[in-house]
């Protein structure tokens, strides 16, 4: 199990997730070049290796909103656990707490936040989108506090749902048994209804989320929660200054795994102009495309606290449970110490710009 790579791990969880969940997983929005780009700019990346450094002792750990973690690889929001594994979400946190990583758990999750947050030894987040009911979210983020998550991450990237073309074909819902037990029920039934639209979820989304949401409104789910605040889905200089300037605690560099507008840049290439804008304020995630140790030692010498990983955690769930997603923190970053080792870069102090060759902006 440990030597598997994730494209191997994404071979053995396609057999075995029915079509069109796979779909529902693998696909983006539009013609997926967002989705395509966000891999191919790590594969773009080349290192400068430094030599004669001593790399006998190798360090992956990071500080992280006060919690001190093991790697700097963590857990991207993804929906609905249940779809891959019984156990869901349990199963997730309890793979994430044995390598003492970052989770972050999506508003969609198929269990509830305290059976989630049972097991978690390692740091929880949850994910929130900016729903119409606001009373929804105030008592989830009530409810995080009080079952130990550590901050709360607004995604704002989703207005809508982006137009995945896969979802549209195959009429895509969210089997019956499987919810978003978070919520009310009512709330969620166009997820599940076959006949709400072509995709149930991006009906779902029309119905029930609010794409009103401004900078102004921050201050609304500060003031609800004695939680950080994150904001997942920001990919200009632009908005991260902007994040700072409301209080953000960490803003999460996204394009929602190329999910959401189709052409939108890559995370990676994203990632410099972010990380010059938000100058040290707060700590600066990535998500997209990160599939190995090198991806996630690029993005952190790109400026980067840590990297999450999206579709590959349901890859590993689906195939290996807790263990297979603890096996596949423990892979990546077992990867990370290695090319750090490599690279001449014994502790993430050492690893900066000047790892990276080139500006991949120059594609
Ligand atoms: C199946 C699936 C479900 C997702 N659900 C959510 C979600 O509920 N909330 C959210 O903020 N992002 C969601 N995302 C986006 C991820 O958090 C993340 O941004 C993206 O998957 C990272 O790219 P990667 O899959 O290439 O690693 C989802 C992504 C996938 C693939
Ligand atoms: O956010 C997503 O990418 C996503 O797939 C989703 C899943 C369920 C509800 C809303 C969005």
């Amino acid at each position: 199990m440990t030597d598997l790579r994730a494209d191997d791990l994404r071979t053995l969880a396609r057999q075995q997730i029915p079509a069109e969940v796979w779909d529902f997983i693998e696909g983006g929005s539009g013609d997926e070049l967002t989705v395509a780009a966000n891999t191919a700019a790590f594969a773009a990346a080349r290192l400068r290796p430094r030599v004669m450094v001593d790399v006998s002792a190798v360090d992956t750990g990071v500080t992280l909103l006060d919690a001190r973690l093991d790697t700097p690889v963590g857990l991207a929001p993804t929906a609905y656990h249940q779809l891959v594994h019984p156990d869901g979400e349990v199963a997730t946190a309890a793979g994430a707490a044995k390598e003492n990583a970052l989770f972050v758990v999506a508003m969609f999750a198929s269990r509830t936040l305290e059976d989630i947050a049972a097991p978690a030894a390692g740091p929880l987040w949850l994910q929130l989108y900016w729903l119409r009911d606001r009373d929804a979210i105030a008592r989830l983020a009530r409810r995080a506090a009080a079952a130990g998550f550590a901050a709360l991450v607004l995604a704002v990237d989703a207005p809508r749902l982006g137009r995945r073309l896969r979802d549209i074909r195959n009429r895509f819902a969210v089997d019956g048994r499987v919810r978003a037990v978070n919520l009310d029920a009512s709330l969620m039934a166009a997820s599940h209804d076959r006949q709400a639209g072509a995709s149930a979820l991006a009906a779902h989304a029309a119905q029930t989320f609010d794409a009103s949401l401004t900078w102004a409104d921050l201050a609304w789910l500060r003031e609800r929660s004695p939680l950080p605040v994150v904001l997942k889905g920001i990919l200009t200089a632009e908005d991260a200054a902007a994040a700072v300037a409301h209080g953000a605690a960490a803003v999460i560099v996204s394009n929602h795994g190329g999910r959401q507008l189709d052409g939108a840049v890559a995370t990676l290439d994203a990632l410099p102009e972010v990380v010059e804008a938000v100058d040290g304020a707060c700590p600066v995630l990535v998500d997209g495309g990160v599939r190995s140790g090198r991806d996630a030692l690029i993005a952190l010498a790109l400026g980067a606290d840590a990297v999450l990983l999206g579709r590959p955690t349901l890859w590993a769930l689906a195939t290996g449970g807790s263990d297979g997603v603890a096996d596949l923190l423990r892979h990546v970053t077992d990867d990370l110490a290695h090319d750090m080792a490599l690279a001449g870069r014994p502790s993430l102090r050492d690893v900066d710009r000047r790892l990276i060759r080139a500006v991949t902006n120059a594609r």
